[in-house]
């Protein structure tokens, strides 16, 4: 009998192996249900103390000096005592700890510690937040929920695009409305242009003026151009077209002071005028000089026009979204007064440190570790700020050329005619005739 139940026995774990693999593949929730939280669990509970001791979570009771005799010595605190943790709480593909801190501990030791926790608990990543004083919670992630991001979905408003998803699987909404002017960077090939196609296809439908501003000759922006309602190619256009929203920004602080309202959105249906965005594809190009005297002062009008607009458009419906790969301050002390006006942020990867920094640093240190993270073959992938000030890592939905072109084409018939800018660009138009 006893080589029969063997081979039984081996025959049901040979079995139980590969039902396991296959529910693991096919159904992640459900094996991470069964099998991977029970087990990180576990492993939560077994290596907390010994984490905290080693990244000096835990603290002593007792002061870290004492007498012996008449002699002070001094050493390594003893019995050291690691922070309550409470049961780890299962979540979708992930399980969540909170921990209450130590007197005298902040949050930032715990985010210094997550990557041994990552280690320690062997899951994808483990992010530290802290939802009231004195309390953190550590939310582990078995496996990088953005490789395979769901269709997020988000009520539909004026001025906000569902762009993709959130590693915490909720919607990434970039809302204009609540937060007007937006920064994005990138590498080439990290998703930028994917990104600015999604924005396009979601505002296209909507009672809403596109501008663009392409100095790479059109190239990215110029596939659009049926819904947009000005085009700028070049440094110079970009020159007109921003000056002409300038005046139209005039025009609207002059409605809004005439009906004694402090915003566009406050004046009656009939009266309020369409809001703008301005897409800029390339900052880098705005403000490059080639050393000439005239390439010099264009660089400065860009710079200082689309600061007015950032600093005055939020209340009256203009709002700026800049692209680009490099965004440094040695593009001068313009971008960085820009940044300052663009809350909205969102990095995805960078080539050097500086942009990720640039976009990110003033924000949160963290983030900009997690955005230098992101590697070349996560593309779409990006760290993005949210409307609470916090930041999370998302992945935009990935809309093909195509589909972008021929939803910009379909509602072309949309597009408001903006005779200020068409103005300024028809006479530029005729000047180098
Ligand atoms: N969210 C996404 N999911 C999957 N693939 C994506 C995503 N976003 C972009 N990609 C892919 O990455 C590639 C590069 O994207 P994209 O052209 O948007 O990059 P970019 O940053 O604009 O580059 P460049 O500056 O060279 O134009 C594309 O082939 C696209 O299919």
């Amino acid at each position: 009998m006893g080589p029969v139940l063997l081979a039984f026995a081996l025959a049901v774990l040979a079995w139980a192996l590969v039902v396991g693999d296959l529910v693991r593949r096919h159904r992640p929730t459900w094996h991470w249900y069964l099998i991977g939280y029970p087990v990180t669990a576990c492993r939560v509970a077994l290596t907390w103390r010994k984490v905290a001791m080693l990244n000096d979570l835990a603290v002593s009771r007792r002061p870290p000096r004492g007498l012996l005799g008449d002699l002070v010595v001094k050493g390594d605190p003893v019995r050291p005592i690691a922070p309550r943790t409470s049961f780890p709480r299962a979540t979708r593909l992930g399980l969540t700890v909170s921990v209450r801190l130590h007197a005298g501990q902040t949050p930032a030791t715990y985010m210094k510690a997550s990557d041994a926790l990552v280690h320690a608990w062997r899951v994808h990543a483990v992010r530290v937040t802290s939802p009231e004083r004195g309390l953190v919670l550590l939310s582990a992630m078995a496996t990088d929920p953005l490789q395979r991001p769901g269709l997020a979905t988000a009520p539909a408003e004026l001025l906000s695009a569902l762009i993709g998803a959130l590693e915490s699987g909720g919607a990434w909404v970039m809302n204009l409305r609540l937060v007007p002017h937006w920064l994005i960077a990138g590498a080439t090939r990290s998703g930028k242009s994917t990104l600015l196609a999604r924005l396009i296809t979601q505002l296209a439908p909507q009672r809403v003026a596109l501008v663009g501003i392409d100095c790479k000759g059109g190239m990215e922006l110029g596939l659009f151009a049926g819904r947009l309602s000005a085009l700028a190619t070049c440094r110079r256009e970009a020159v007109a077209v921003l000056s002409a929203l300038v005046v139209d920004m005039q025009e609207r602080m002059n409605a809004c002071r005439t009906a004694g309202v402090r915003s566009i959105w406050e004046l009656p249906d009939k009266l309020r005028p369409v809001p703008v965005v301005v897409l800029v594809d390339e900052i880098a190009e705005l403000y490059l000089s080639d050393g000439t005297r005239e390439s010099k002062a264009e660089a400065e009008q860009c710079s200082t026009l689309l600061l007015r607009i950032a600093q005055l458009g939020a209340a009256l419906g203009l709002h700026l979204v800049v692209a680009g790969q490099r965004v440094g301050s040695d593009l001068g002390s313009g971008v960085t007064a820009l940044r300052a006006q663009l809350g909205g942020r969102i990095c995805h990867r960078v080539n050097d440190p500086g942009t990720a920094e640039m976009t990110l640093g003033d924000l949160n240190k963290d983030a900009v570790a997690v955005a230098q993270a992101i590697t070349p073959e996560e593309r779409g992938v990006a760290v993005c700020t949210g409307p609470d000030g916090g930041w999370s890592r998302a992945r935009s939905h990935l809309t093909p050329t195509d589909e972008a072109v021929a939803t910009a084409r379909k509602y072309s018939a949309m597009t408001p005619e903006l005779l200020t800018i068409v103005r300024a660009l028809a006479a530029l138009e005729g000047e180098s005739k």
